[in-house]
């Protein structure tokens, strides 16, 4: 199997487990696999589509600048400037847009402070932090509607060829050095919002009780 199907594949699988957890609601979200480097190039999802749906025209290749590399009737995602900033400053293999309900409270609660920090969760071990007191730091930009602008907010939060950045009231964009290690981080940082939610809700309980 050529490298280019292999990456396919690939992402179609994740992209069937992030469905199955429900994580596409309303055709968001967005993900992209590289497949080179030299140029770069990588598959996106296609604009708009169902991502529930497992279909031959659900990715499109692209190259580094986000433009179809193939002729195709299939739009590139609207966000994959975000994607195309990830391949150009770091090594990363796959990026991963999801919206979901945990992420976007987690961005509108700590949005004016411009990041959300956690710490003391053993989970943080899956973003490859194993000290005791290990702290996770996620930066939170503003929804711009302009993509370009977006992009590049998005990208002075790059660095290294792993990753997440929270859309305040849109959604996270989380990447990783190969497709499994990028889900891994999604489900880890999921979990850390989640939790975080669940917390201040039981406190504030315990609080007026
Ligand atoms: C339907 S949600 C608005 C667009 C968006 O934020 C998104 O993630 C999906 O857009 P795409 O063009 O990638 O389908
Ligand atoms: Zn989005």
């Amino acid at each position: 199997m050529s490298l280019l199907i292999k990456r396919w594949h690939e992402l179609a699988d994740v992209k069937e487990e992030l469905a199955d957890r429900d994580w596409f609601m309303g055709t968001s979200g967005n993900l992209s696999i590289r497949v080179g480097s030299h140029p770069t190039t990588f598959w996106v999802t296609s604009s708009g589509k169902d991502k529930r749906k497992r279909t031959s025209e659900d990715f499109l290749l692209v190259d580094g600048v986000g433009n179809p590399a193939e002729e195709t009737d299939l739009k590139p995602s609207a966000e994959t400037l975000l994607h195309v900033k990830i391949y150009e400053r770091t090594q990363a293999g796959c990026g991963l847009h999801v919206h979901t309900i945990d992420n976007n409270l987690i961005s509108e609660l700590y949005g004016d402070e411009g990041e959300v920090v956690f710490q003391g969760q053993e989970i943080i071990k899956a973003l490859g932090l194993w000290e005791e007191d290990a702290i996770i730091k996620v930066p939170i930009i503003p929804n711009y509607a302009d993509i370009p602008r977006l992009a590049e907010e998005f990208a002075s939060h790059i660095h290294g060829d792993q990753g997440a950045v929270l859309i305040r009231n849109h959604g996270i964009t989380v990447w990783g050095r190969t497709a499994f290690e990028a889900k891994k981080f999604l489900e880890a940082y999921e979990f850390l919002f989640s939790y975080q939610l669940k917390l201040r809700l039981v406190q504030r309980d315990f609080q007026t009780n």
